[in-house]
């Protein structure tokens, strides 16, 4: 479980974050919803380590986990994907995932003279977890092609292929859907709840469309000007004055969603 507690997020004057506490359970996929700029984004920044809180902890199964950068995080098991991709557009899309595997041996210079044939081994490792990647994520067929050449919702299931490959326990996803065609917005729906039902990665998502949000989540967290809202079922949610007002200031929310 991830504690958000009682976080303030400060850029100059403005709280993008501000005295918000919520908990991802373990196990489970959650939505984190919200308006336009009610911090989302920002409170996975500071999950992940991207940002460092003005005030408040990030816990991590109990383990105070705010003063880690990043990196550190992410080796214990954090991972995340961006709103805007961040692949490398002119590797392969194969490379791509090889990059983003975990490698102790390789990134050093010295392991890489003295030590070559573990290096080797290494990169041969994570080739294949890369390809077993693909495999999962049925885009084998494109494992040589430009990351640059992707269609938009291509580069999403890169994104989360490069999170899959840092071995995680939780992965936060910002939305994901975003910019992606039905037929794509349906195949990565379903390698979530397959990756949450059957290999018990815990999942934490921001995403608008409220249908796909309440396919994918049993509980929803709301923010809104950097405060929780509340939290509940989508349904449960939906009919929430707090949640009406916050989204359209209480005007046609009923039939908008
Ligand atoms: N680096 C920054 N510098 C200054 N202000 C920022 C910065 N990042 C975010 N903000 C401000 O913080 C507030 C929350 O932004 P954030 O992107 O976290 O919201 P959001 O809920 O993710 O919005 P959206 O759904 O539009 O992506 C906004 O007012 C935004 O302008």
């Amino acid at each position: 479980m991830i504690a958000f507690e009682n976080i303030t997020m400060r850029f100059g004057g403005v709280a993008a974050v501000d005295q918000c506490s919520f908990e991802i359970p373990s196990g489970k996929i959650t939505g984190l919803i919200g308006p336009n700029g009610a911090g989302k984004t920002t409170a996975f920044n500071v999950i992940a380590g991207h940002l460092q809180p003005t005030s408040g902890r990030i816990l991590l199964e109990g383990e105070d986990i705010t003063a880690l950068p990043a990196h550190k995080r992410q080796a214990k098991g954090i991972a995340r994907t961006f709103q805007l991709a961040h692949e490398f557009h002119r590797m392969t899309v194969v490379e791509n995932l090889m990059v983003a595997a975990k490698n102790e041996l390789g990134e050093n210079i010295l392991n890489a003279i003295f030590r070559p044939g573990q290096c080797k081994a290494q990169e041969q490792a994570a080739y294949d977890r890369a390809m077993e990647t693909l495999k999962f994520l049925e885009i084998e067929q494109l494992k040589n092609q430009l990351a640059g050449d992707l269609s938009g919702g291509q580069k999403k299931l890169l994104e989360l292929g490069r999170a899959l490959m840092q071995h995680p326990k939780i992965i936060l996803l910002d939305e994901i859907g975003a910019g992606v065609n039905r037929t794509l917005l349906g195949k990565i729906a379903e390698k979530i709840i397959q990756l949450n039902k059957e290999h018990g990665y815990t999942f934490c998502l921001i995403e608008h469309d409220l249908d796909y949000v309440s396919r994918l989540c049993d509980t929803v967290i709301v923010m809104a000007q950097g405060t929780l809202l509340t939290t509940g079922t989508v349904d449960e949610v939906r009919k929430d004055e707090r949640v009406i007002e916050a989204y359209f200031g209480g005007g046609k929310y009923q039939e908008a969603v």
